[in-house]
């Protein structure tokens, strides 16, 4: 690698320090990969053994990415012996390298499908205890792998996990109540692990960090084979983690690279601590800083510095553009999702069909892929090809696909999943009745109705029932929205119980865009075969683009959809950041809490640091209006409107250019003070 050419000089610092422990803090877009690398290559030309650095990131991915370039920069076999792991892996391979030392020779490591079915067994081994507790084994496990994970107890861990870290008597009492169960099963899982020789994920961290901080020798002999360690995105560390590396500060010399003010996985136990406070925690350290922005164009990062300044967290950074100026950012107000969804669709091909974008330059981010669900909708509808990051895509939701199945095998009754899922959906069917049913129905070949199938092969009421919603739907072949409907009304109550426990927060609302979609088909055939497949690429004879664009559009040219914390690292000519609005920018949930504040800022830079040229930000005049009727605390902590915490309160006005569509909030002109209401008027009493 031609260090001086391809490094600025902060890099060059940074890839050439020679003491002990250094801190790259590094902000967004400022090359922290690069540096990483070059740092790497750098020990290696100037005489490093490469069997003795080792590179630890947070992905495979990752890990193999540096690996790769490390070598490619380096004249043949000299970096051959390099190895770069997850702190997982790299875990793993110690222990299998040091099998007397860690003390773990015959143990078998299990992932989390093994792990969720160990606890399901001890749960199963104790069903007088499981019954007991309304939480499932896979929350069970989180719950164990967050206080490991965080080094917190159990009674603050199942608050944090289960009752979303809420502190109020109800919640302490059913903490109290519940916790010396979850503690019974949680003893039951890691003795039955204990037993069998098993070590899961966390465990491998645990044994060696256990081992290096009781055993001098351990450490001792570990230096012999290690002398430098390099850790990528170190902000998203955890305290299980730190434990880890912090025997290593006394066996090699450490490299960590990070940035405070992306930190954004505390739910997952990471602390920004340290990053933040690296130099007190590590002796003999140094932090040097990489500010020169290679991303994004200055107006785009003076909105970023902004939002960083007004954080009572001192991250001192200022992110200078190494591009210059460009446009400024667009901040578009809209009055609900129909209509932020057509504008960014509007936007979207607009600059595909004037501008010579491809539709892959194009990043939108939301704090939810829930929330995305309109968009996904109109992006169907109007065929742009989309893929989603993180969650789930609107229409494979387990709710969406269990009232579709019933239009599915009306379209088609041969459709085997579908009918599994559709008979299945009704308490008493299970797959074994189901599939039984539905042999009767392949077997007919079509030469009897289905309904009078249906009942034939189901008995009682049920049967009637379920046929009855079959020929219901049927009839309405036409209208895929009125399908949507009658499917809907028969089987709300079922789903309601299905999903319980966030049918009203989640799922409910689903149903009425659904409908929406569904509406704007003119038959089941099309829905089904367009907008459920959602293989927009594929599509053909698009209305909105011509077909000639639709076929040079290369396959993998699509607009990513994807939650902020699946967008790390990730960055596009275009970004648009969904509904920054005052009740989600912080969360309404994080308001009691200035660390669930602070996360939220950190969320929101990750998400605006992502743009290079054209940043847009859309916020819901609905929630706006929240903030002219804000309710003013009665002490500091209780939850408000948000009005006071909204991260873009006070924007400066030059830094971005509002746009208001639709209904102008702006110009409402209201009396200047409160008239006087009477509800006592047009009432008479006699
Ligand atoms: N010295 C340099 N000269 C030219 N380009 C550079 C230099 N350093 C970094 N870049 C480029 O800047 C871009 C951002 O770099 P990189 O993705 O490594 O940043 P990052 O710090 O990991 O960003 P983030 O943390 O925001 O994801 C890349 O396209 C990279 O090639």
């Amino acid at each position: 690698m031609h260090l001086k050419e391809e490094l600025n000089k902060q890099q060059l610092k940074a890839v050439e320090f020679s003491g002990k422990h250094l801190l790259v803090l590094a902000g967004a877009g400022t090359g922290k990969t690069r540096t990483i690398i070059a740092r790497a290559a750098y020990l290696i030309e100037n005489g490093a053994n490469p069997s003795k650095i080792q590179i630890l990131t947070f992905t495979k991915k990752a890990a193999n990415e540096i690996v790769e370039r490390v070598k490619a920069s380096l004249p043949q076999s000299n970096g051959k012996s390099l190895n770069g792991a997850t702190f997982h892996s790299w875990c793993n391979q110690l222990i299998i390298k040091y099998p007397n030392l860690f003390g773990a020779a015959n143990f078998t490591v299990i992932d989390p499908d093994d792990q969720l079915g160990l606890m399901k067994m001890v749960s199963g081994n104790h069903s007088e205890v499981y019954s007991k507790l309304r939480i499932k084994p896979q929350q069970l496990l989180d719950v164990y792998s967050y206080a490991r994970n965080t080094k917190k107890n159990l009674t603050e861990s199942i608050r944090s996990l289960v009752y979303k870290g809420k502190e109020d008597n109800d919640t302490e009492y059913e903490i109290t109540a519940i916790k010396p169960n979850i503690e019974i099963l949680l003893r039951a899982y890691q003795k039955k692990k204990m037993e069998q020789r098993y070590l899961d994920y966390d465990d491998l961290l645990l044994v060696v960090s256990t081992q290096l901080k009781a055993n001098a020798e351990a450490r001792k002999l570990l230096s012999q084979n290690l002398d430098y360690l390099l850790v990528d995105e170190m902000q998203d560390t955890n305290p299980l983690q730190w434990e880890l590396l912090s025997p290593f500060i006394e066996i090699c010399n450490l490299f960590c690279v990070g940035d405070d003010a992306q930190s954004i996985y505390s739910f997952r136990g990471a602390d920004f601590r340290n990053v933040h406070q690296f130099k007190e925690r590590v002796p003999n350290a140094e932090v040097y800083k990489l500010e020169k922005n290679y991303r994004s164009t200055q107006e785009i990062l003076d909105v970023s510095n902004w939002l960083l300044e007004k954080s009572p967290i001192d991250y001192n950074k200022q992110l200078q553009s190494v591009r210059g100026s460009g446009e400024v950012p667009q901040l578009l107000n809209v009055s609900d999702e129909w209509q932020e969804a057509n504008w960014v669709a509007d936007e979207i091909l607009k600059n595909y069909t004037d501008e010579d974008r491809q539709f892959s330059d194009h990043l939108i981010l939301s704090r939810s892929q829930y929330y995305t669900k309109t968009l996904q909708a109109v992006f169907i509808r109007r065929k742009i090809p989309y893929v989603t990051y993180g969650g789930r895509k609107f229409l494979q939701a387990a709710h969406i696909k269990d009232l579709v199945s019933l239009l599915r095998i009306v379209n088609n009754p041969y459709d085997e999943i579908a009918w599994v899922r559709f008979l299945t959906f009704w308490e008493g069917i299970g797959e074994v009745r189901a599939s039984r049913i539905m042999a009767v129905i392949l077997a007919d070949e079509g030469k009897t109705d289905i309904p009078i199938l249906l009942q034939g092969a189901i008995p009682g009421k049920d049967g009637i029932k379920i046929a009855e919603l079959y020929n219901d739907v049927q009839k309405e072949k036409g209208k895929v929205g009125k399908m949507v409907d009658i499917a809907y009304e028969a089987m709300s109550l079922g789903l309601a119980f299905r999903y319980r426990k966030d049918w009203i927060e989640k799922r409910k609302a689903d149903f009425p865009v659904l409908k929406l979609l569904a509406n704007s088909y003119s038959s089941l055939g099309e829905f089904i075969g367009e907008g459920l497949l959602d293989n927009a690429e594929k599509m053909n004879g698009a209305p909105v683009l011509s077909e000639s664009q639709l076929a040079t559009a290369e396959e993998k040219d699509h607009v990513i959809i994807s939650t902020i914390h699946s967008a790390k690292g990730l960055e596009a000519d275009v970004c648009i950041v969904l509904n920054v609005s005052p009740k989600s920018f912080p969360s309404s949930w994080s308001l009691d809490d200035i660390d669930a504040i602070e996360e939220d800022r950190r969320v929101l830079y990750v998400a605006l640091t992502r743009a290079k040229n054209k940043l847009i930000i859309t916020r819901n005049t609905a929630s706006i209006s929240a903030i002219h009727s804000k309710a003013i605390p009665a002490n500091a902590g209780q939850q408000t409107d948000g009005a006071e915490t909204y991260f873009l309160t006070a924007i400066p006005d030059g830094l971005v250019l509002q746009e208001t569509i639709g209904y102008d909030f702006k110009s409402v002109k209201d009396a200047p003070e409160p008239n006087k209401l009477d509800l006592s008027s047009g009432m008479d009493f006699s």
